[in-house]
């Protein structure tokens, strides 16, 4: 009872926010749906805490800073996502926490087109897990290398989308940087 009790309130919050703001009637709409799936998800996660076994591991798609991303099956809806594995004591070792965390929190906290969408995350003893939305293009580096030279329009295309993720995470106060020591 209190659970939904707060949900309501929630959603009450952001309704006045946006009523009071000059973010687009359909974004608004967008936002609120997103509240509303993120929700969903929060209640789901508390009555089963999801883990690795939950998920049949498939092909490799890439290497990231801490370990493989793999394409992965969710056993129980059949649905597919990208399992990105993040090795704990290569972060430590790299002092990569907070930078990671902060990727995490990101991911969760901003709904945007242009940013790619985190489902779950979770962890073992020696793994973090970030299981996203799979984008069967790939990323900027592959598709360059893909195409060596992007015609002009393509290019604008890019970089309109890269603005766009840019403004949004600017917007939830996180900077992005590309850089890693
Ligand atoms: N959601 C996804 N869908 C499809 N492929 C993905 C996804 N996430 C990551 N990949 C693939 O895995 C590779 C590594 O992932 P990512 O760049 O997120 O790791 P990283 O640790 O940030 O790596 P780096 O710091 O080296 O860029 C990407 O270059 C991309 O090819």
């Amino acid at each position: 009872m209190k659970n939904i009790q707060e949900r309501k309130e929630r959603r009450w919050m952001l309704e006045r926010k946006l009523a009071s703001s000059d973010v687009p009637k359909e974004e608004q709409i967008n936002l609120i749906k997103d509240l509303e799936r993120k929700e969903t998800e929060f209640m789901r996660l508390k009555r089963h805490k999801i883990c690795v076994d939950d998920f049949e591991l498939l092909t490799i798609i890439g290497r990231g800073a801490f370990g493989e991303v793999r394409l992965c099956r969710e056993k129980k809806s059949g649905d597919i996502y990208a399992m990105k594995k993040l090795k704990k004591s290569e972060m430590l070792m790299r002092g990569q926490v907070e930078h990671v965390r902060a990727e995490r929190n990101l991911l969760a906290e901003v709904a945007s087109h242009c940013i790619v969408k985190l489902y779950y995350s979770f962890q073992d003893a020696e793994y973090l897990y970030l299981i996203m939305e799979y984008l069967p293009g790939g990323d900027m580096m592959t598709l360059l290398m893909r195409e060596d030279t992007l015609t002009e329009n393509v290019a604008k295309f890019y970089i309109a989308q890269s603005v766009l993720a840019i403004e949004s995470i600017h917007r939830h106060n996180y900077i992005h940087s590309t850089t890693r020591k």
